[in-house]
């Protein structure tokens, strides 16, 4: 048996912050697993470095499964972003050492390629609808089959998905939280007109996205659905808080627009009910927030049975060992729906060098056993953490809003 004989929490900020488990056995194999949980890093590296590796050391590799029932019941206290990422981590390194031992890519592990390749969708934003549609134009130049679009407000300085830059945007840009301000109505006068711009620009064989990022009640999300209904729309996103999985049946009383929601779960648990009564169509809940490859494929098969399909979050703060793993899972599951995308920054890549590759619109994950995806520690060792939070975000009057 390969037997885990150490392990350790590298912290690097590359241009942003990722916390990365490495899992070494005593054939000299070693696993990485993803733990970043952007602005609240530090408490899963404490998480991991404290409670979690004491624990695995001496323990047999192989058993993927049992370390991670060990892991979350053993704790008592279950679930929760900082826990499960963590156990994911875990999960995600213990894949890739399975891989690297058996000489295969983690995908062949999960069942084999269920598709060549996985449909992604890139990231457009831009202050005006004329900046938004010329990004999504570019994107679809570049072979993107599934664009997401994301304007600014007119009357509101900034908004969730609009950043300076229109190819990396990076939520956590602070050493302390942003205030943003937010009002409804201005944004649900402008999305129709987005999506309208974006179809006459863009044709109809491209697939469109929009995140609301939580904003809306689920009768203001109703409403938007059906506004849009006629420019079909692949997906809304997140269009209210989740915690109530009931809310999503009025959402689902008024539009025929595909639902989306997930990235922000945990656990199976968190968005059984929304599976169960077909009250979503995506779930977007990842590897590394959502228990590992292990507890995904898990929420995948319940998903399956009910027509939903996957939809993995794949934003800049999930670093490339998560996005490595995340395409090996989508490869494997019968029901993929699209991956996010969003490209990282060369010093990041450099960090982390990567088998996966994109071309025309999909990616794949690479041949390289395990998950095909290292770690230059002595150039993350340049990258010291540095402190940043996501953004908060209140009303005109001031009263504290959904981020
Ligand atoms: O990528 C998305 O859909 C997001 O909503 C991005 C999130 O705000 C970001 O990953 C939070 O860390
Ligand atoms: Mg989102």
């Amino acid at each position: 048996m390969p037997k885990i004989i150490d392990a350790k929490v590298i912290v690097t900020s590359p241009g942003r912050n990722f916390v990365t488990l490495k899992i070494i056995t005593d054939e000299g194999v070693y696993g990485l697993g993803d733990a970043t949980l952007n602005g609240r890093e530090l408490s899963v590296a404490s998480y991991l470095q404290d409670h979690v590796i004491p624990c695995l050391i001496g323990r047999d590799a192989h058993r993927i499964e049992d370390i991670w029932q060990y892991l979350y019941k053993g704790a008592y206290w279950r679930r929760g972003p900082v826990t499960m990422s963590a156990i994911a981590a875990v999960d995600t390194a213990l894949w890739d050492i399975k891989g690297k031992i058996a000489g295969l890519p983690v995908y062949q592990l999960l069942g084999g390629a269920s598709r060549e390749s996985v449909m992604v969708y890139g990231h457009a934003n831009g202050t005006t609808i004329e900046d938004t549609v010329k990004t999504a134009l570019e994107y679809q130049a570049q072979g993107y089959k599934a664009i997401r679009i994301q304007c600014g407000v007119p009357g509101m300085a900034s908004t969730y998905g609009v950043s300076k830059d229109k190819y990396f945007y990076e939520p956590a840009d602070a050493d302390l939280p942003t205030e943003n301000v937010w009002n409804t109505s201005k944004y649900l006068r402008i999305v129709p007109e987005l999506f309208k711009a974006a179809r006459e620009a863009l044709g109809w064989d491209v697939h469109l996205l929009h995140d609301i990022h939580h904003r809306l009640t689920p009768i203001e999300a109703g409403r938007l659905g059906k506004d849009l209904e006629q420019y079909r729309p692949f997906w809304l996103e997140d269009a209210t808080p989740a915690e109530n999985q009931e809310a999503f049946k009025l959402i689902r009383q008024h539009t025929t627009t595909p639902l989306a929601v997930g990235e922000i779960f945990n656990s199976i648990h968190d968005c059984r009910e929304l599976i169960e009564n077909q009250l979503i169509d995506y779930i977007r809940a990842t590897v590394v927030h959502a228990g590992g490859i292990s507890h995904l494929r898990k929420i995948a098969n319940l998903a399956d049975l009910y027509q939903v399909r996957t939809g993995c979050h794949g934003a800049t703060d999930l670093s490339p060992v998560c996005m490595a793993a995340a395409l090996h899972f989508d490869l494997s599951v019968p029901n993929f729906g699209v991956q996010e995308y969003m490209r990282h920054t060369p010093e990041t890549d450099a960090v982390f060098p990567h088998a996966y590759s994109f071309a025309d619109g999909a990616m794949h994950p690479g041949e390289a056993p395990g998950l095909g995806v290292d770690i230059d520690e002595d150039l993350a060792a340049k990258y010291e953490y540095n402190r940043a939070f996501l953004p908060v975000n209140r009303l005109e009057d001031g009263t504290m809003f959904n981020w």
